[in-house]
């Protein structure tokens, strides 16, 4: 049955790699470089993971896009942290591309969808639509490029122009292993200012030696999962923003209870609702005139929110 299923589907991991079992509250690269305080993750996550820990094991997804001027090494970034791989030669990126890594935060399977956008003018369009519902922003910068730096300020507000919610946001200086010590500070200081003026965490890496490399990920991946399981239970019925469209809620229903996944999508915002209103028979109107969807199979959910969102 399975080998029908689309390829997002299948970039799906089973289990998270050791490195991405996140049961610690990753710190900061320096404490006194993120807007970001806490310490630990929020009590109310540290319980809902505890308590209701198959209930949630439904679908948990961010999504993070990276971007920054032509260059400076996204592209590097993610292929060291997704694939363990540095490659010296430049290879422009076209347009966007994405992956998708999977953790485990508190023992619940968690999904990061990661977008590398073209720093390329030319692809500027194109990527920019992809800015839209992201959960984390992350400007990248070359360290040795103090015009990449002075950079990362405007693509930060073209990201947030299309980006309604409350993204996370970083701020990345790659290339670290180039750096002399002298410099590499100088740099450190001037991108800390930028940081703190637009209310991002800074960080500095090397994508040819790793360094830093697994702990920015593991970062941005607890910070938006805390975030992202207190907002659901805020919310009375457990509602989950998945992207801008989409609204999804995993919910206990009847006794013994049993586990209903059920996805809203807001019409007029992009979305092909068509296509998932007829991958489902249970799909139905709802009052407020969004489209329902409930499933009772954790997977085809998974996959058809993956297959709608991004
Ligand atoms: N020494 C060193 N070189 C790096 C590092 N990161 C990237 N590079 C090099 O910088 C060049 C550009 O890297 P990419 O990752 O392709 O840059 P990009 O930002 O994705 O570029 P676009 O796709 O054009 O936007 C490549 O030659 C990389 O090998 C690093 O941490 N250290």
């Amino acid at each position: 049955m399975y080998e029908s299923r689309s390829a997002i589907y299948k970039m799906l991991k089973d289990q998270a790699h050791k490195d991405r079992q996140i049961n610690v509250f990753p710190a900061p690269y320096r404490s006194d470089a993120t807007p970001y305080t806490q310490q630990d993750f929020s009590k109310v996550v540290k319980e809902a993971c505890t308590t209701s820990r198959p209930v949630m094991a439904g679908l948990k997804i961010s999504k993070a896009v990276f971007l920054g001027d032509v260059g400076v090494g996204k592209t590097s970034l993610i292929n060291r942290f997704c694939h363990q791989i540095f490659d010296c030669n430049y290879k422009a990126t076209i347009g966007v591309d994405f992956e998708v890594e999977r953790f485990d935060v508190l023992q619940v399977p968690y999904n990061l969808q990661i977008w590398d956008t073209a720093g390329q003018e030319r692809f500027k369009c194109i990527a920019a639509s992809y800015y839209r519902g992201a959960h984390i922003v992350v400007v990248v910068f070359d360290l040795s490029s103090l015009m990449s730096l002075s950079h990362c300020s405007q693509w930060l507000r073209e990201a947030l122009a299309v980006n309604h919610g409350e993204p996370h946001i970083f701020i990345v200086g790659t290339k670290r292993d180039l750096m002399s010590r002298t410099a590499f500070s100088e740099v450190e200081d001037h991108a800390m200012r930028i940081a703190e003026e637009v209310g991002a965490e800074f960080w500095s890496v090397s994508s040819k030696t790793g360094d830093g490399v697994p702990n920015l990920f593991c970062r941005m991946a607890a910070l938006s999962f805390d975030t992202s399981v207190r907002k659901e239970k805020e919310t009375e019925n457990g509602a989950i923003t998945v992207g801008s469209d989409l609204v999804s809620t995993i919910m206990e229903k009847g006794s013994p209870p049993e586990v209903l996944y059920r996805a809203y999508f807001v019409p007029n915002r992009n979305t092909d609702i068509e296509s998932v209103a007829t991958s489902d028979p249970s799909g139905q109107e709802t009052t407020q005139g969004h489209q329902e969807l409930t499933f009772k199979d954790s997977r085809d959910f998974t996959e058809t929110l993956l297959a709608t969102v991004g």
